[in-house]
């Protein structure tokens, strides 16, 4: 979990936000606004619906409900859904494989970059894992932060029925990407996975906080 803390700023990129709110839950109480992204238009339309609260959007509500609780106070959930409706500013095509990963609309650098469980997906080796943590980080003011929740030791998981290929990762080689990209890791949690989890193969997930050297 992110507990809302020492990350803060005016501005947040979500990279590779697939179809999902639960990653922007907690930064949505530490940042003005939020640009989520993805490759896909089905995933971006997906996100669209729960943000203008269409019918047929994901319920949301018990992920919801249980960070509100971990951050104290479980009766904020449908106030937690409105500031995050109205933080989230654009949802936008990207693709950490080019160098301008949102062309061709160009931002200004953010105040904190966060990518969960994206590029392990959207790379497959790690000389373009190493080329996409570079393409994303242009997008990141020196001094800021970068968030990531990454997979680790993980070669497929499952969506219902269809099975997606996965970037084997080991921990060293992730940091090693982060400091070939200039950045200083600041925080690093490893939580192994349950042994009877079926719908990956993963070992555990890594969750780190890292800050981009000034030029
Ligand atoms: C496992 S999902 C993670 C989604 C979400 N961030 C989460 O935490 O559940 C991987 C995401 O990466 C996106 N993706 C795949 N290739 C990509 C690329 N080249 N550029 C950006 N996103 C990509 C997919 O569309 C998908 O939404």
């Amino acid at each position: 979990r992110s507990k809302p803390g020492g990350v803060k700023g005016d501005t947040l990129i979500d990279i590779g936000s697939g179809p999902t709110i639960y990653q922007l839950l907690s930064a949505c109480e530490n940042f003005k606004e939020i640009i989520a992204s993805d490759y896909t238009d089905r995933n971006r339309q997906e996100l669209e619906k729960w943000l203008n609260n269409e019918p047929g959007a994901f319920d949301w509500t018990p992920v919801v409900k249980y960070v509100c609780e971990l951050e104290g106070d479980r009766e904020k959930w449908a106030e937690k859904e409105d500031k995050l409706r109205k933080k989230v500013k654009q949802v936008l095509k990207c693709n950490v494989s080019k160098s301008n990963i949102l062309a061709p609309v160009s931002l200004p650098q953010a105040d904190c970059l966060l990518s969960t469980l994206c590029l392990e997906a959207a790379c497959k080796d790690l000389n373009s894992y190493r080329a996409a943590l570079k393409n994303i980080s242009s997008l990141l003011k020196p001094g800021g932060h970068l968030v990531m929740v990454i997979v680790l030791k993980e070669t497929y998981y499952m969506v219902g029925q269809r099975r997606f290929s996965c970037l084997y990762l080991e921990q060293e080689s992730v940091e090693e990407a982060l400091r070939e990209a200039r950045y200083d890791v600041q925080c690093v949690e490893v939580t192994p996975n349950r042994p009877e989890s079926t719908f990956s193969d993963f070992e555990a997930v890594l969750s780190l906080v890292a800050c981009k050297r000034p030029a």
